[in-house]
């Protein structure tokens, strides 16, 4: 059917134009929580079982700090050792991107987690601006534990992680932003009923189970 119907349309619309309007809109799940709450680590065991592309805001920014002739580079540096959150221009044209080439190569990886984003009110308008009408939001995971948890899960990933913002005076300031900037946007959403609050003080495990009944229901 879709065979007979692509060979009808390629004499009259460009084929990558027909690839395009084939493609699913993205299904994004915002993944957000305390810096250490276990974003990462969660959406790593998620990928392992279901059909999601794990999309990190915090891996694409140090991979575009990294990027030789990168114009952004010192800027994201300084943001992320500052923990501050880096101007959503910057941010939304990797996130983009990186959700287009990976349609692009397989048509059927339409469902993102995006980890780490939206983390302030500048995110959430660059994501409305760029992305509205363009990606469908199911809902928002939120991984919900004390500063003390994070804190101490940060400094233990310190030891070996090699990340500039993974020391004390950064942490500080990475959740005085989480508190005064993200938790507002996770409270928006909440009142939209999109968030589903998870406890992520447990174990991994414990953590991934309640992921998973919350995925198994959502569909
Ligand atoms: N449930 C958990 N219990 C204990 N340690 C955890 C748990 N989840 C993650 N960690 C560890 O805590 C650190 C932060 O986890 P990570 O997934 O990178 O969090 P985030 O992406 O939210 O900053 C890592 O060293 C990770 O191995
Ligand atoms: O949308 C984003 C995501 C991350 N960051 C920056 O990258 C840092 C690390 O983010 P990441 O999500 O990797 O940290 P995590 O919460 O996982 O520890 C943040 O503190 C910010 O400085 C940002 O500016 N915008
Ligand atoms: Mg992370």
């Amino acid at each position: 059917m879709i065979g007979s119907l692509s060979a009808g349309l390629c004499h009259s619309v460009p084929s990558f134009l027909y690839r395009v309007s084939l493609m699913m809109k993205p299904q994004v799940v915002f993944v957000l929580g305390g810096p250490g709450a276990g974003k990462g680590t969660q959406c790593s065991k998620i990928v392992e079982n279901y059909n999601y592309t794990h999309l990190s805001a915090g891996d694409l920014l140090r991979a575009e700090r990294a990027r030789e002739g990168s114009e952004d580079g010192q800027l994201i540096a300084n943001y992320i050792k500052e923990g501050k959150i880096v101007p959503v221009e910057i941010t939304i044209n990797l996130l983009k991107r990186a959700m287009e080439e990976t349609m692009q190569k397989d048509e059927k990886k339409f469902r993102f987690l995006i980890d780490g984003f939206p983390r302030n009110e500048d995110n959430l308008q660059g994501w409305k601006k760029v992305m509205e009408g363009k990606a469908d939001i199911k809902f928002v995971l939120f991984f919900d534990c004390s500063n003390e948890v994070c804190i101490n899960r940060c400094l233990e990933r310190g030891k070996s992680s090699g990340r500039t913002d993974d020391n004390r005076e950064s942490l500080e300031k990475r959740i005085q932003t989480y508190l005064q900037s993200t938790r507002p946007i996770i409270e928006l959403y909440e009142k939209e009923g999109k968030v589903r609050t998870i406890d992520a003080s447990r174990s991994v495990d414990e953590v991934f189970a309640e992921v998973k009944a919350i995925l198994e229901k959502e569909g």
